[in-house]
């Protein structure tokens, strides 16, 4: 299989310190796949090398080819957009390589659209500084998906939402990959949402790969013992299938107690 994403003994470090190394996985396009793992671990450091702003060894392909910025949306973990911008100057910026002077009324059109199926379109002549933080989530992922990228790599996305636009969030971005073929990778810790939402998974530990493909068949009570330290549950719900419950750190000595002084 050529199409999709592929990583062909992908590693990454940072001068000699090695995050990760020998990552093996590939994804059909038309996807969600939740990139999961602990602190730590290198999913920041992966969607970096995907979005060919670390390098790497190995090699990463999409489509047969180099991941190509044209067809690349990514939104990095920590974006934050000091300039003064109103949130609809910000959306447009999501194509900024095709606007010129004027704004082409479909531009317009489908800037206010991806506004209004995230619900705050009412936001958009606010400036982008002045919104709470999960108000500049929406925007940046506004933002990210006018580009109409064929692969899109969002770093935890949906960390500062509430759990209404986490789920509206989540079907925007099964429409999206549904009408487009596009291929989502999103960096997530909630487990569950990964479960409910994402068709695949990859999962990180501490210097590679754990397991990539179904969630069920990679997420068990084992590996959760083994890549987070947490003895878990893992329930199936017939609505939303895997659940994880934590139930409490594996010990690893017992820890001191945190003095206050009074
Ligand atoms: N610019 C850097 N220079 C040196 N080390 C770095 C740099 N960026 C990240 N690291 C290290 O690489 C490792 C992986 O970091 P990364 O941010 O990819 O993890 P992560 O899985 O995304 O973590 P988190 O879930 O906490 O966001 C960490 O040990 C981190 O300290």
């Amino acid at each position: 299989m050529s199409e999709g994403l592929i990583f062909d003994r992908v590693g990454v470090q940072f001068g000699s310190r090695i995050v990760l190394s020998d990552v093996e996985a590939q994804f059909a396009p038309g996807q969600i796949i939740g990139l999961v793992g602990p602190n730590g671990c290198g999913k920041s450091s992966l969607l970096g090398a995907v979005a060919g702003l670390l390098s790497h060894r190995g090699e990463i392909t999409f489509n047969g080819r180099g991941v190509d910025a044209q067809n690349l949306g990514y939104m990095p973990q920590h974006s934050q957009i000091r300039a003064s911008l109103s949130v609809l100057e910000v959306v447009l910026l999501g194509r900024h390589e095709q606007l010129g002077w004027r704004v082409s009324a479909d531009v317009l059109e489908a800037a206010y659209g991806i506004l209004g199926s995230f619900g705050i379109e009412d936001l958009a002549s606010r400036p982008i500084h002045a919104l709470s933080g999960g108000q500049q989530q929406l925007v940046l992922l506004a933002q990210r998906l006018l580009r109409a990228p064929r692969l899109l790599l969002l770093d935890e996305a949906t960390s500062a939402l509430d759990l209404a636009h986490q789920l509206r969030v989540f079907e925007i971005l099964r429409a999206y990959v549904e009408r487009t073929g596009a291929l989502v990778m999103i960096a997530i810790h909630d487990l569950n949402l990964a479960a409910r939402h994402a068709d695949g998974i990859m999962l990180l530990r501490n210097g590679g790969l754990a397991g990539s493909g179904r969630f069920d068949d990679v997420v068990t009570p084992q590996v959760l013992r083994s890549v987070y330290g947490v003895e878990a549950e893992v329930l199936t719900s017939c609505r939303t299938g895997s659940v994880i419950v934590p139930l409490a750190r594996v010990r690893e000595g017992s820890v001191a107690p945190i003095r206050l002084s009074p």
